[in-house]
């Protein structure tokens, strides 16, 4: 059976540039632009030229090579001829393969936000389509507030599509600008329109997340025609974003209700990239990706609990959708107090360790775990202090060094110019090799004074921890007060792009801070020699 080709219209640069907090600079564009275009994004659409340098740089020259790449921007004004419309003329000459023309669709916009009666809106829509064409390029038209338009003066609405239709349109795109729409009123009004004789494969679909159904209601379309969608990288855009491609892209190619039926330009190898797709851009963004993210989050493939662990360990079939590999996620088994024998055995596994099932020491790791993390501490977050607590457990890590104690001070006093200064002094006393050592160092708070004591000198091991760089810090009061019990997660990195997170719990944060810090210079010497750190994929 031949499938309906479905063509993917990525907007992350003009409506998600929309995104409160997002402002992307001409470099930022060309990188994301590269991203979409080699991901296989028929449409990229890069902004508005003329509206702001930034895009008016960006489309100084063509930044695709296989998508097109769109110039967005209004029809032209009323009362002036295209040609003499200086907006749309820079819509125009902007480097591109196409323009997007946004017009109005609904008639209480024309006569309030325009102020020009409906015929001169529908001689602006026509009139700009075909300024498009004879420049030869495509010209798509977003008929902004279409169902909103609709559900109002439906006549009108339908006039619009019908008049950049007629005016040679590519795609006729109907926008849920206000993102209110349901998916069954997205059904029945692009099923009128298609019964007026406007064919799906000229209709497009872009929606918004007012009511968390862009998604849904972009698949809706489909389901009722349409043949182009809209949407953003990681669901960006105006308000509560669009339609989510990073959601849509997956659905429509592993979803057999879609596959059978629709094809994308995305190869099934590309489709394994989305994962690393969604981090890069959120990476782009300062931001960390959502754990939460269908398809692509952390959590996505993820369980603690034991029953669904001893389930997935048996087939990945009885808890997950689709198999993570497909999009390029992986399946967490976690240890946490939710957690039963075959989340252990897993996690244990994935690390090179080998325990069997009846062995009272699984037992006796699994009751550490428990108890530990009913007094705070959170193994999941910190797979390093899990390790080491497993090696210790089982009877395997070595005594590099102990700490027989450590102080730390901070001093608030005026200092030779008369002003306030907060100073944090750490002196750690530890046993390296039988020699005991002591040191002492400043630093910009408590922690950071007891973390370069603590690695000022190790002896025979200082050369192996040059290399090891405290990336992270996080620190989470677990009950409320000045006596709260605090969980300290501490992220380490080395030369080796080796990154692993380690935990500490008291009711003192410098003591919570030192149990992390010890975790992570241990399992640096662990990693060191190959004892730890030789995660597998699952
Ligand atoms: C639903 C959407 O997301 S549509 C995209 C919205 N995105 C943006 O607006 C971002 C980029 N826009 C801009 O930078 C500016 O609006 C510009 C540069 C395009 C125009 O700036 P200005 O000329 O100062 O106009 P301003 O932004 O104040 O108002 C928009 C004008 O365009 C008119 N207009 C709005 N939509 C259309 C349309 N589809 N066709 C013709 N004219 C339109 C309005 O009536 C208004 O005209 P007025 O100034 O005579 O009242
Ligand atoms: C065009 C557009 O972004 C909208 O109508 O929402």
């Amino acid at each position: 059976m031949t499938k309906d080709r479905i063509y993917l219209f990525d907007t992350t640069l003009r409506d998600g540039q929309q995104t409160p907090g997002i402002d992307f600079s001409v470099e930022d564009k060309i990188a994301i632009a590269k991203m979409l275009d080699d991901f296989g994004i028929d449409y990229v659409e890069g902004g508005y030229p003329g509206a702001n340098p930034t895009d008016t740089e960006f489309f100084a020259s063509k930044r695709t090579q296989n998508a097109s790449f769109v110039a967005f921007g209004m029809t032209k004004r009323a009362g002036i001829s295209a040609s003499n419309d200086p907006g749309l003329a820079g819509l125009i000459q902007a480097s591109g393969d196409a323009v997007c023309l946004v017009a109005k669709s609904w008639d209480y916009h024309v006569k309030v936000a325009l102020g020009c009666s409906n015929e001169e809106n529908l001689d602006s829509i026509s009139g700009s389509v075909q300024a498009v064409i004879e420049a030869g390029k495509e010209a798509m038209v977003d008929c902004e507030h279409f169902f909103d338009g609709y559900k109002n003066n439906r006549d009108y609405a339908l006039a619009c599509a019908r008049t950049a239709y007629e005016a040679g349109a590519r795609w006729i795109v109907l926008c849920d600008t206000n993102g209110g729409a349901q998916p069954s009123e997205i059904r029945e009004t692009i099923a009128a329109l298609i019964a007026e004789g406007i064919p799906g494969e000229r209709l497009g679909i872009h929606a918004h997340n007012d009511t968390g159904q862009a998604v849904a209601n972009s698949l809706a379309a489909v389901e009722a025609g349409v043949r182009q969608i809209q949407g953003t990288l990681n669901g960006i855009g105006e308000r509560c974003g669009n339609a989510n491609l990073v959601t849509l892209i997956p659905t429509l190619m592993l979803k057999p209700h879609f596959s059978d039926r629709f094809e994308t330009g995305i190869s099934l190898e590309k489709l394994a990239e989305l994962t690393s797709l969604s981090h890069g851009f959120d990476e782009l963004l300062n931001r960390s990706p959502a754990a939460q993210s269908p398809y692509v989050g952390a959590s996505a493939f993820a369980t603690k609990a034991g029953i669904h662990a001893s389930a997935l360990l048996k087939d990945p079939r009885t808890y997950e959708h689709v198999p993570p590999e497909s999009v390029g996620n992986f399946r967490k088994v976690m240890v946490s107090d939710q957690g039963g024998k075959s989340n252990f055995i897993n996690a244990l596994k994935r690390r090179g360790i080998e325990v069997g099932k009846s062995d009272p020491k699984l037992d006796k790791l699994i009751a550490i775990v428990k108890e530990r993390e009913a007094t705070g501490y959170a193994y999941e977050g910190a797979d390093a202090s899990f390790e080491l607590l497993a090696h210790r457990t089982l009877g395997r890590v070595p005594e590099f060094f102990s700490v027989t104690s450590f102080r730390v001070m901070v001093e608030r006093r005026f200092n030779a110019m008369g002003q306030i200064t907060t100073v944090s002094e750490a002196v750690v006393k530890l046993v390296v090799d039988g020699q005991e050592m002591m040191s002492v160092a400043e630093g910009h708070g408590p922690v950071n004074a007891l973390d370069i004591a603590l690695r000022k000198d190790l002896g025979v091991y200082q050369s192996e921890i040059a290399d090891l760089e405290l990336v992270d810090y996080k620190v989470r009061i677990l009950n409320g007060g000045t006596e709260a019990i605090t969980r300290v997660l501490i992220e380490s990195a080395d030369s080796d792009g080796g990154r692993w997170w380690t935990v500490g719990v008291s009711d003192n944060i410098i003591d919570a801070s030192f149990q992390a810090l010890m975790d992570s210079v241990v399992f640096k010497l662990m990693k060191n020699r190959d004892l730890a750190g030789r995660i597998a994929a699952e």
